[in-house]
């Protein structure tokens, strides 16, 4: 189904029918079973699931950094600019990658060379794009420095990582991820290594610059506390399915999918700390390995509200059910629904 959008303008990012296919002795196990969803420009969209539902290798495959066709398989489209990635050789991509899109990692040090300078680096990714003078770029990396509140930033462009805090080198993996002013921004758990005060400040500082530049940012993260300070909707991911989407408001406040309750149910109450909460909370069991989903829901085996002979039977789609901007896939969704609003009468 068509993802629902908060704006009636063109999306930056439209990914259709997304599947991916990893390939092992003879065998292809789908880890990314078609999903669909837009974003648009200043718009943040989260992307939210335990470990193993798909979240980095759908951010990977948007990139096109997965694996080579030998081990791994790509369809759908993936638009940005009426341009289906997935189609441009890897020339072509080379230049998408940075003016169009770009992407920030959980540990900054994979993004970054410890032998080189800084500001050396960020300068390189300018200069491959850019017709620029080396005065030029100079001044376009100590903006960019600045814009990502480096104090010093004369001084530090000429720092090796090793030298800088992990906030500091994730500041500048920001800095190099922005240099070319890119439409969208996939954010892979940008904070996760970072300390709960310098967590803060990444997430404003990206919030910032997205006012300013009006970027869609793609925000993939475990922990709805990050989903709360920055997300305008948020996706979550279960087994390479979507099973849930919706504005922020809606999702965190009357999840409807029996496993995005549970992934809420254990943290602190959303208005107790101001839309503040702590990382997922915990669900019996475990997330099923890809080549090894059970029949019907995926999430059945876990879901407290599953019925033999129905949710073990078909896969449900992602439908409104009543909700037009806030699907979700869940065979058991009305009479969920239904017993929720006896509980409220008693
Ligand atoms: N190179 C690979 N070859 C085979 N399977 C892979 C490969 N990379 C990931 N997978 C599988 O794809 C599925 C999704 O993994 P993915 O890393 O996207 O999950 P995730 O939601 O991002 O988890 P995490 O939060 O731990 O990063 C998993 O079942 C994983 O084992």
């Amino acid at each position: 189904m068509t993802t629902p959008s908060s704006s009636t303008t063109d999306p930056v990012l439209s990914v259709r029918d997304l599947t991916i296919r990893f390939k092992a002795r003879g065998r292809e196990t789908p880890v990314v079973h078609g999903i669909d969803f837009d974003i648009h420009g200043g718009e943040t969209l989260a992307l939210v699931g335990e470990s193993g539902s798909g979240k980095s290798v759908t951010s990977f495959a948007l990139m096109r950094l997965l694996p080579d066709a030998r081990h791994c398989t790509i369809e759908g489209q993936v638009n940005i600019g009426g341009v289906n990635l997935l189609e441009l050789t890897e020339r072509k991509m080379t230049s998408v990658r940075g003016p169009k899109i770009a992407m920030i990692f959980q540990e900054p040090l994979t993004s970054l060379n410890p032998v080189h300078r800084v500001g050396d680096q960020i300068a390189e990714a300018i200069r491959y794009h850019r017709k620029m003078t080396r005065a030029q770029i100079r001044d376009r990396v100590l903006e960019l420095l600045t814009l990502v509140g480096i104090p010093d930033p004369e001084r530090r462009m000429s720092a090796y990582p090793g030298a800088m805090s992990g906030g500091m080198r994730q500041r500048v993996v920001i800095a190099m991820a922005l240099a070319l002013e890119p439409d969208l921004l996939i954010a892979d758990e940008p904070t996760t290594a970072l300390d709960v005060t310098v967590q803060a400040q990444i997430l404003e500082l990206l919030r910032d610059i997205q006012n300013r530049t009006g970027m869609a940012m793609l925000f993939i993260t475990h922990d709805f506390g990050v989903v709360a300070e920055i997300a305008d909707r948020v996706m979550v991911m279960y087994s390479g399915r979507i099973v849930e989407e919706g504005r922020l408001e809606d999702v965190l406040t009357q999840p409807r999918m029996p496993y995005t309750q549970g992934l809420l149910s254990s943290v602190p109450r959303l208005e107790d700390a101001g839309l503040r909460t702590g990382a997922l909370g915990t669900i019996e069991g475990f997330v099923p390995t890809a080549g090894n989903l059970p029949d019907g829901c995926s999430f059945h085996p876990r879901c407290p509200h599953a019925r033999p002979g129905v949710c073990d039977t078909a896969m449900p789609a992602l439908e409104p059910h009543g909700r037009p901007d806030h699907p979700v896939r869940c065979l058991r969704i009305e009479d969920i629904a239904a017993s929720d609003m006896e509980d409220l009468s008693v």
